[in-house]
């Protein structure tokens, strides 16, 4: 990939001469732009016969792309369209999910990408990221050097023990750091070639996949104990070796022995996150300021049950016991108000297995329940968070219960994808005579109630990490403090309008999305700053300014120097696309000999 190099020695927006020509151009997918081309372009890159002698503006083609990925009917189809395009077009893929965000980030992300990491070894094509396995233990750093690119600034990785709701699917849960990672360019403007997403290969204990002829990762159990710790180990140090000290690195779908244990070691040593503990707990705790408008009950006001006690819970449960602390609060006060129940009942210090150590803040003096509805008809929460991955939990009949004890009963239907949620949109609403006050982390459709539309919002970590990463990157952060998730939850909230309180949302629309990571970001950096965990200096004056002046410019690049003469796109009255493909191209498509456009 030594032509992308070349590619980012570039001045402005024009290339400098030494730029990789002919079809090794076309097959960059940083370079390539499709018939975009001029013939200038065509002419000096030696382009001309290897592209098709019609002109498409970028516009067109995106148009285009959009056109090919509707015809698809399932979702997976359209996720392989939209991944193959990524794969040849960079420019064309992100400018089409910018234009389309809300349409397609639930196919590049939750739901879809989950089916994709399950049918992972059907749909391996190339690779998208590195594969560092057990067996490369001691040469660690080797492997990442193979990586072509020099400029990384940030790496997602997973060792796919708990890929979203649906367990341990080993190598195939790579697709969720290449989704990751294509939502910190989609949502933030993070450069692609700054992102790495890394695959910790170390097995897997998931029987059906070690018997899947398709799987293609280790086939054996996964490799626990100090082992695995002496990798994870290895690998955090090769990366920052590889790629400097500052490198993020954020840990994802870690199973819940290792995530939170390895946030704790590596938290004051690195540049390094857990998104599902600590960028969950900031958007949830958004969604719950937001909802204190709805409620008119401040955060220490309310009595929260959590069904699910793992990494999302106490990440969630410890960032709202720091914003109760913050209305005035004790820590134990604000502790007290929190429940938490699960695979073994309600965490009380009363039952035999006793609390588990990574929940220990939150265990209860009472009796043990191992029956939620009881549960719920005991603790009275006036709000429920469902991080469980136990699809359809919260039943009709403890939804009706929160809305029997609750005027506003906040239900919180986190976990992913769609399958997994605790209870959909629809449901909340109807059992609670359309009273709740809803989140969920996959989308769900608009919801009719008593004849009106709420089209309730999704609360997801994509609002909070993708501008924290921005916001530490640009400052070349060495560290990433809880408070920046707080910092990061008060900025989202105060992007929610009282129009979208209204029809249900405690999130701004997706469409607002990177105005959001831009403002995150802005927020972070300046923390950065007063914290000093900012290592870039002089501290720039305008920071909204001198974070946009470092993103990714979507639309594709002049190739030529700027004394060349551009011809204009031809400009013929042609059909829309979307007509276009409804009917048969007439003699209205454009048809022109090269000669005209000189
Ligand atoms: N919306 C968002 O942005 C995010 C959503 N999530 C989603 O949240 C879910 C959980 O993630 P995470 O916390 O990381 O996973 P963990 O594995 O860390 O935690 C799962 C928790 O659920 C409990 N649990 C499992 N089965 C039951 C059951 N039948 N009854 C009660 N409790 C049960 C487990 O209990 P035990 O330990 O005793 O087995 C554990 O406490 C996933 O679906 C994930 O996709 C996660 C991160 C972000
Ligand atoms: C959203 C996310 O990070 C998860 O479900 O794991
Ligand atoms: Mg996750």
């Amino acid at each position: 990939m030594q032509q992308c190099r070349n590619f980012h020695e570039v001045t402005g927006n024009v290339i400098v001469p030494n730029m990789v020509r002919g079809i090794d151009h076309l097959k960059d997918p940083r370079l390539n732009k499709g018939l975009a081309f001029t013939l200038e372009e065509r002419q000096a890159l030696g382009l001309q016969g290897l592209l098709a002698t019609n002109f498409k503006t970028q516009e067109q083609q995106i148009d285009i792309a959009r056109i090919s990925v509707d015809r698809y009917k399932s979702d997976l189809n359209k996720y392989l369209y939209l991944v193959e395009l990524q794969d040849t077009n960079e420019r064309l893929f992100f400018s089409l999910l910018d234009q389309n965000i809300e349409k397609y980030l639930p196919i590049v992300y939750t739901p879809t990408v989950g089916l994709a990491c399950q049918r992972f070894g059907l749909i391996y094509r190339r690779a998208r990221g590195l594969f560092i396995s057990i067996n490369d233990k001691g040469y660690v750093y080797n492997i990442i050097r193979n990586w072509p690119e020099h400029d990384v600034r940030a790496i997602v990785f997973t060792d796919g023990e708990r890929i979203l709701g649906l367990g341990d699917l080993g190598a195939y849960g790579m697709g969720i750091p290449v989704g990751k990672l294509s939502l910190y360019t989609a949502l933030a403007g993070i450069k692609p070639h700054q992102c790495l997403p890394i695959l910790l290969d170390v097995g897997t204990d998931n029987e059906t996949l070690l018997e899947d002829p398709l799987y293609i990762g280790l086939r054996h159990k996964r490799v626990r104990g100090e082992k695995y710790d002496e990798f994870v180990d290895e690998f955090m140090k090769a990366c920052i070796t590889r790629f400097g000290p500052n490198t993020l690195l954020q840990f994802e779908d870690f199973a819940l022995p290792n995530a939170g244990r390895f946030l704790k070691k590596y938290q004051e040593k690195y540049c390094t996150f857990n998104d599902d503990i600590q960028g969950t707990a900031s958007v949830v705790v958004a969604g719950l300021m937001a909802a204190t408008r709805i409620t008119k009950k401040k955060l220490s006001e309310n009595i929260y049950l959590y069904l699910g006690a793992g990494s999302a819970a106490n990440g969630i449960a410890n960032l709202t016991v720091l914003a109760m602390m913050d209305e005035g609060l004790s820590e134990k006060d604000a502790r007290d108000r929190i429940f938490m129940f699960d695979v073994d009942g309600l965490l009380s210090t009363r039952r035999s297995q006793g609390v588990p150590k990574h929940a220990e803040n939150f265990g209860k003096d009472m009796e043990p329940e191992t029956d939620f509805e009881r549960c719920v008809e005991i603790v009275k929460p006036t709000c429920l968070i469902g991080c469980s991955t136990i699809g359809g939990a919260f039943t009709p009949s403890i939804l009706k219960l929160m809305g029997k004890h609750n005027q506003r009963p906040i239900i919180f239907a986190l976990s992913n994808p769609t399958n997994k949620a605790e209870c959909t949109a629809q449901a909340a609403y109807d059992n609670t005579e359309g009273r709740c006050v809803f989140s969920s982390g996959s989308p769900f459709p608009p919801v009719s109630y008593d004849g009106k539309e709420y089209h309730t919002g999704q609360g997801n970590n994509s609002y909070i990490f993708p501008g924290v990463a921005l916001g530490v990157i640009a400052t070349s952060a060495h560290h990433i403090p809880d408070y920046i998730f707080l910092t990061a939850a008060k900025t989202l909230a105060e992007f929610v309008h009282e129009s979208d309180l209204k029809i249900g949302r405690l999130y701004p629309p997706l469409k607002q999305i990177k105005e959001v990571s831009l403002s995150i970001a802005s927020e972070v950096a300046e923390m950065a700053y007063k914290k000093d965990l900012a290592t870039v200096y002089p501290k720039p004056k305008d920071m909204q300014l001198y974070l946009k002046s470092h993103l990714y410019q979507l639309k594709y690049p002049d190739y030529l120097p700027k004394f060349y003469k551009y011809p204009d796109m031809p400009n013929i009255k042609v059909k829309s696309f979307d007509e276009a493909y409804s009917g048969i191209m007439t003699s209205t498509d454009i048809h022109r000999p090269l000669g005209k456009h000189k």
